[in-house]
């Protein structure tokens, strides 16, 4: 368009004329009267900035075609007035609604939250944001969608997760308070488990060490087993777990019961790292639990110490403390005695450094390591106390199961008035068995003790009701809200071969974000100890060519635990990966969107400068980023405080439109510069594999 008189333009623009010559005057373009010419450039650029009939009727055009499709997507209704009528009647607006994640598309969500979808994309276009009928929608949009109405919404989900309180969370937080504070805090004896691979003399060490530690103390007394005995060496007491084997400790573990301080890891120096030595080393690394490795049967001809030791580090990566590193190895001779004595004096030294403490007064915490029925004193359980003094008549609760200490029983075959810490003793007193592997908690009273029974049991059976398999998609889920990104795995194969293959291409998934942890590896079938251990640690199991044995299959389904089995590695891989991949927080890139220039610059009191804009290609978008060069020199980045095309503020300018362009808290802008738009794209990230890296 040529150039104009301010009368003509205003005519042009529907304006009138004093009304325009205001605008101009605010625009900082200077005129004199009416009359007065506004050259071409100018004219054109009101002419976009501020619009014309024409624009509109395209604008209306535009919002009729919308509603078409929404009628030939969701039939009639809100245009055919008898349709609309009805549709309003049933479609109420709602005040609070809940909904699920099937409603998340525009058209569903619509009729759930009673208001027309046309009204809805109506609405939104106004306010310059395009919807489609029946788009998905992302929770963000849907409670914006749901605030612009004033409809409450909730996800069934959300108010599902409800659940009672377990009482037995707020007694462990308070120990948890106490522990913070070293001044609660005293020594206690070491709790030890021993561990390794069979016949490898566990039975025998643990054997030797009762028999001549404990007679030493008590002469001819009846030594009856309740799981763990206690010894006295150098005036230091030492507790040990009377059974061996890393099934119950990790069986323990899982209910939230460590006993164990430290682990004695025995490998016989004729046969030396076996299958079950790596099982066990890997259930008390998982456990965090500092190990001793008792190299046994040094007394063999056949022993071979060094290879032993060569093992441990290929292995196990375990470096023993004469080679540099840090793990204290002892040869021993279970059977014979042989250095048993240095071994245990090991055990003290790494309790000292470990520095192994409990509260010794205040309530009682207690471990199980058994529950049994017994003829003469019915339920009872085998626990090592690990903070407070249990005595006879304390109130207690284990789990759902109730009871007063009735009698003490020490590791002797003795009755006791009370257990302190790192004490093994047989409780007498329980209404009922209770589990296992538990807790026992001592309580001020009975009232007490009944009502925290009765709350677990209601949380118990509504666990029950509820519980199914955690999915590998759910762990991922839990792992997103927390802080930890380390997806824990349990792996076992047909063969040593594929094993490794397995191995080595899971540890190639890498990111930053995600570690990948394999806390297990093992050639066989899934077992019970499998299960148990990734009970423990929140891992999942992933088998490759091997089925779960049944119980071990039980226990997961009891315990929620995931296995999932393959019979071709890429597939594991692949849904490995693409598991991790959606769970990896989308990269957000910078996407250059267009380009374009400024043509004038209008000078606004109170405002500042705006920059008159040709787009040259692509487009703007308002809530995008803008670089501005001047001469091919940067002179500012950053954000659009306002974007107007004609007079509306729009969200979006496309070339070969011209626009209004109010840079944020920046105001130096000159004709001739160049203006460089881009957003801010989310996009998933690939994982990327380690031959990835070498090619980037
Ligand atoms: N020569 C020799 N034999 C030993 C030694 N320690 C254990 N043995 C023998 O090795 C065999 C297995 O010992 P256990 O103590 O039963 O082994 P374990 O690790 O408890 O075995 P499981 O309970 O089956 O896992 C027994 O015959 C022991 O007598 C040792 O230091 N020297």
């Amino acid at each position: 368009m040529a150039r104009l008189r301010v009368y003509e333009l205003a005519r042009q623009l529907e304006m009138d004329t004093r009304e325009l010559m205001k605008e101009l005057h605010e625009l900082g373009i200077e005129i004199k009267s009416h009359m007065s010419y506004i050259d071409e450039e100018t004219v054109n650029l009101l002419l976009e900035m501020y619009g014309t009939q024409e624009e509109e009727e395209e604008l209306i055009e535009e919002y009729e075609e919308y509603e078409e499709i929404d009628e030939e997507v969701n039939g009639k209704h809100f245009k055919n007035k008898e349709g609309s009528l009805e549709k309003l009647q049933t479609n109420k607006k709602k005040n609070s609604v809940k909904i699920t994640e099937e409603d998340l598309k525009l058209d569903k969500f619509a009729e759930k939250i009673g208001i027309p979808q046309n009204k809805i994309i109506q609405d939104f276009f106004m306010k310059g944001e395009i919807l489609k009928p029946g788009q998905s929608l992302n929770l963000q949009l849907a409670k914006k969608i749901a605030k612009m109405y004033d409809v409450r919404i909730s996800f069934e989900n959300e108010e599902k997760e409800e659940v009672i309180e377990n009482p037995l969370i707020e007694i462990e937080k308070y120990f948890e308070e106490k522990y913070k504070n070293p001044e609660n805090l005293k020594e206690r004896p070491p709790v030890v488990t021993v561990m390794g691979h069979v016949d490898h003399g566990k039975t025998t060490l643990l054997d030797y060490i009762r028999n001549t530690r404990v007679a030493e103390r008590e002469e001819g007394g009846i030594t009856q087993s309740i799981g763990a005995y206690q010894v006295e060496v150098n005036g230091k007491k030492i507790t040990f777990i009377d059974t061996p084997g890393h099934e119950i400790f990790t069986e323990m573990r899982a209910r939230g019961a460590q006993a164990t301080d430290i682990v004695v890891l025995v490998v016989a120096a004729d046969d030396g790292v076996m299958p079950q030595t790596i099982e066990a080393y890997n259930h008390a690394k998982s456990a965090n639990v500092p190990i001793i490795v008792a190299i046994n049967k040094i007394d063999k001809p056949n022993a071979n110490v060094e290879k032993t030791k060569q093992e441990l580090v290929n292995k196990l990566n375990l470096i023993p403390e004469e080679w540099g590193g840090d793990t204290i190895v002892v040869p021993i001779s279970a059977k014979k005695g042989q250095n048993v004595d240095t071994l245990l004096e090991m055990i003290l030294l790494v309790a000292e450094m470990q520095e192994i403490k409990g509260i010794p007064d205040g309530p009682v915490r207690a471990v199980t390591i058994e529950s049994k029925l017994d003829k003469g004193f019915g339920p009872v359980a085998n626990v090592i106390v690990k903070d407070g003094i249990l005595k006879i008549g304390d109130y207690i609760i284990s789990g759902k199961v109730m009871g007063k200490v009735k009698a003490l029983v020490n590791d002797q075959g003795k009755r006791v008035k009370e257990a302190g810490p790192s004490t093994p003793v047989m409780i007498v007193g329980f209404e009922e068995l209770p589990d296992s592997h538990g807790i026992v908690y001592s309580v001020d009273s009975l009232d007490k003790a009944r009502e925290i029974s009765e709350k677990i049991r209601e949380i118990e059976q509504k666990e029950l009701r509820r519980k199914r398999h955690m999915k590998l998609e759910e762990i991922l889920k839990m792992m997103e809200q927390s802080e930890r990104k380390e997806l824990r795995l349990v792996l076992k194969a047909d063969t040593q071969g594929s094993l490794m293959a397995l191995s080595g291409a899971i540890n190639k998934l890498r990111s930053e974000e995600i570690s990948i942890n394999i806390i297990h590896s093992g050639v066989g079938s899934i077992t019970v100890s499998d299960v148990m251990l990734a009970t423990a640690s929140d891992a999942i199991i992933l088998g490759f060519r091997v089925k779960a044995d049944s119980q071990a299959r039980k226990m997961a389904e009891a315990e929620g635990i995931q296995i999932k089995t393959y019979t071709i590695v890429y597939k594991l891989i692949e849904e490995l990966q693409a598991a991790l991949e959606g769970m990896l927080e989308p990269e957000e890139i910078e996407e250059i969107t267009g380009r374009g220039e400024i043509k004038k610059v209008f000078k606004i009191k109170k405002v500042g400068s705006i920059a008159g804009v040709q787009m040259i290609e692509g487009y703007v978008e308002k809530d995008g980023l803008v670089k501005v060069y001047r001469s091919g020199k940067l002179v500012y980045e950053g954000k659009i405080e306002s974007l107007k095309h004609y007079q509306q503020d729009v969200k979006r300018v496309d070339a070969p439109q011209e626009c209004g362009i109010k840079l944020e808290n920046f105001d130096d802008i000159k004709e001739g510069d160049e203006l460089e738009f881009s957003v801010l794209k989310k996009v998933a990230r690939k994982l990327t594999f380690e031959e990835d890296k070498g090619e980037k």
